[in-house]
């Protein structure tokens, strides 16, 4: 069997064309504009470059982007002042504090800060306990991607048996939520799971985020799965020296032989994320001025 390849990046650009239509219903009828705040700590140049991409996609939709750049040594003190200031601020929508941050300051410590309303990371303990009681927050990106992915190529979730690998609060648990609000008998396993490749194998939608650069074998794959590769390892370039290329957490060869649909690295998962990162900065911006939710664009 030869996998159909799903193709994350026109996908996203759906999702985003959705996303500015909403848009421009918002500032024609209610005349609001979703706004995004990002800071970036320090100068990271991979984190320059995912910055950069949410600028643009964000202008690209029509709403607005605030980017604050704080030097690498800001004080956490100085650091929280700015959050409270975009809490505060209402043309601020939604806020995005790039990680990782420098070591002298706490990513749950930052994430705390901000308003859980303008999460859009959906990464804060009241998103979380929202999402685990099916309750409406705001969603991680990654997850939502995914599930939007999922739904689109498999259609109703309802029975299947959904292997997600890699356990941690970014991904691997609300990605686990969402499969079981959708009906999915999920196993959560992880690095040090007996058997990996035979809890793999049960699979009908195998989502794989070990962090492990091309751990998933083809071997392991149930013939005909879905397989969704949220891994993304930037490694050098074997053929161009001084630049670098993504892998996933599949290795994408044999696994395309054996699934039924796989995504690819870089072109898959990785698009969805921005896409999803505009779709909850719309939620936010919906719910802060009292109007309905975009459907289709939430989980
Ligand atoms: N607070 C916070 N929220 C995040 O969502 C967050 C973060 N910090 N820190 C870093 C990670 C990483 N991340 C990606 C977003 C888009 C692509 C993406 O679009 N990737 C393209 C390729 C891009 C390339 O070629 O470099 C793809 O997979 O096709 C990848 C990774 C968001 N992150």
């Amino acid at each position: 069997m030869v996998a159909q390849i799903i193709d994350g990046k026109a996908f996203a650009a759906k999702v985003r064309g959705q996303v500015a239509q909403h848009v421009s219903a918002l500032k024609a009828q209610h005349n609001q504009t979703p706004g995004l705040a990002v800071v970036l700590v320090g100068e990271d140049p991979a984190s320059e470059v995912y910055v950069a991409a949410k600028h643009k996609a964000t202008v690209e939709t029509g709403m607005t982007s605030f980017e604050h750049k704080l030097p690498a040594d800001v004080s956490e003190a100085d650091l929280f002042a700015l959050i409270d200031q975009l809490n505060a601020d209402p043309d601020v929508h939604g806020i995005l504090c790039q990680f990782p941050v420098p070591e002298h300051l706490s990513e749950r410590r930052v994430v705390a800060r901000i308003d859980p309303a303008k999460d859009v990371d959906g990464l804060s303990v009241v998103n979380a306990g929202l999402l685990a009681s099916g309750e409406a927050g705001l969603v991680p990106c990654t997850p939502l991607g995914c599930l939007m992915l999922l739904r689109d190529q498999v259609g109703d979730l309802t029975g299947k048996d959904a292997v997600v690998v890699g356990r941690s609060n970014l991904f691997g648990k609300p990605m686990a939520q969402l499969l079981l609000r959708d009906n999915c008998t999920v196993t959560v396993a992880h690095s040090r799971s007996n058997d990996l490749p035979g809890i793999c194998k049960r699979a009908d939608i195998l989502v794989a985020a070990v962090g492990r650069a091309q751990m998933v074998q083809g071997d392991w794959i149930k013939p005909g799965a879905t397989v969704i590769d949220v891994g993304i390892t930037r490694v050098p370039h074997p053929e161009k020296p001084g630049k670098s290329r993504l892998i996933g957490d599949v290795d994408f060869g044999p696994a395309s032989e054996v699934a039924g649909a796989i995504t690819p690295v870089p072109g898959g998962v990785g698009p969805m994320t921005i896409a999803c990162l505009l779709a909850n900065t719309l939620t936010a911006a919906c719910r802060a001025h009292g109007l309905a939710e975009p459907q289709g664009l939430t989980a």
